[in-house]
């Protein structure tokens, strides 16, 4: 052996006593954290029956808190997402949070559950839209998870027209960049693709890849992404559009990654819940509102927000389920419902709806 050879392998032998070093140090700390939470558990546990164990408005700021504080090398968005998985397990041991999602597995929406919720969260896949608001409204979750705008395609209407019906409230929101990719199975011939599997959201968010790959192969549309990946696998001559997730559950081969039309293609979700979430310093509030049908009414609906310098992020109007040409709007603005400004927006714009539902303040997304 060189003699330059003995000391670069000395020198990696010194480097990693330190990682065990450090290792040992987080691992102590960590610990610490976890009997801290511990802690807060027992004074939360004598608040009563109904303690509320997850905060969003808390677990917004320790994210936060750690991308001001980060000076590198890691990533901002890394070290969050280390505290993210670090405060999941904090509070698994106070209260296992079990947590509702639009299934089946292997689609973006449990995606979004693990980002906002973490690794130790317990979740669920449930069918349909409709079946994660009752199952948190019936108490069998804690929370749900679903799908409410795409950056490409638009609002997700079934998630909006739960909300006349439901009393739900809305306590965080998660972004998440939607990636897709043409995957296929062993035995699919690529050469000999004759149909093509996704959701319909998906079909749409890469039209025009589709049209100029495969102008000819047909698009069928399947309940969702996974449902699609796991078609493909018994069949030569079909691919799936999906995502990472989808791909790795299934044990398919991507064909083509990324193929979504736009570069900046994202999908908002909610996080539904039955608590109310106090002020975390950066927030939004989603706010249900139905006007009478006259002339200048989106007018009066809309200049209290103006006057009071509330900054409105979205508006869809939907088809109210009371009569035919009617409208319920669907409004998120920047702020807290607690905070003077939009207090007094918010009781203007009572005063002239003909009903009104503020479905939650809640922490705007951190990661
Ligand atoms: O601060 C609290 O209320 C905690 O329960 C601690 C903690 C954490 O680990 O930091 C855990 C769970 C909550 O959702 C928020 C924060």
């Amino acid at each position: 052996m060189t003699e330059e050879i003995v000391s670069s392998d000395q020198h990696l032998l010194e480097l990693r006593d330190r990682i065990d070093e450090i290792d040992g140090n987080i691992a102590r700390l960590i610990s610490e954290r976890a009997e801290c939470a511990l802690k807060v558990a027992e004074v939360k546990k004598a608040t009563g029956e109904d303690a509320l164990y997850y905060r969003p408005e808390r677990e917004a700021q320790v994210l936060r808190k750690a991308m001001e504080r980060n000076q590198g090398p890691l990533t901002d968005e890394e070290m969050a997402r280390l505290f993210r998985e670090i405060m999941s397990a904090c509070l698994a041991l106070e209260e296992p949070v079990k947590v509702a999602y639009l299934g089946p597995e292997g689609t973006f929406t449990q995606q979004a559950a693990l980002k906002h919720f973490g690794h130790s969260a317990q979740s669920r896949p449930l069918a349909v839209i409709d079946e994660v608001f009752r199952e948190v409204e019936a108490g069998a979750a804690n929370y749900g998870v679903v799908p409410v705008e795409n950056s490409t395609e638009g609002v997700i209407n079934h998630t909006l027209d739960n909300f006349m019906t439901s009393n739900l409230k809305i306590c965080g929101e998660v972004e998440l960049r939607i990636h897709h990719h043409l995957m296929i199975s062993d035995i699919t011939r690529p050469d000999a693709i004759t149909r093509i599997y996704s959701h319909a959201q998906s079909l749409a968010q890469c039209r025009k890849w589709l049209d100029s790959h495969y102008p000819n192969v047909e698009r069928v549309a399947v309940a969702s992404n996974a449902e699609a990946a796991k078609r493909v696998k018994g069949e030569w001559n079909a691919a799936a559009i999906a995502g990472d997730m989808a791909a790795d559950l299934y044990g398919l081969k991507m064909l083509a990654e990324k193929i979504e039309d736009r570069p900046d293609n994202s999908t908002r979700f909610l996080i539904v819940g039955t608590q109310a979430v106090p002020a975390s310093s950066d927030d939004k509030t989603s706010l249900m509102v139905s006007m009478r049908n006259e002339p200048g009414a989106l007018h009066d609906l809309l200049e209290p927000f103006r006057r009071h310098n509330v900054d409105l992020t979205r508006v869809e109007t939907r088809p109210s389920q009371s009569g035919n040409w009617t409208y319920v709007f669907f409004i998120d603005f920047k702020g807290h419902r607690d905070t003077p400004d939009v207090a007094a927006a918010l009781k203007e714009v009572g005063a002239c709806a003909s009903d009104m539902k503020v479905l939650g303040s809640y922490p705007r997304g951190v990661l």
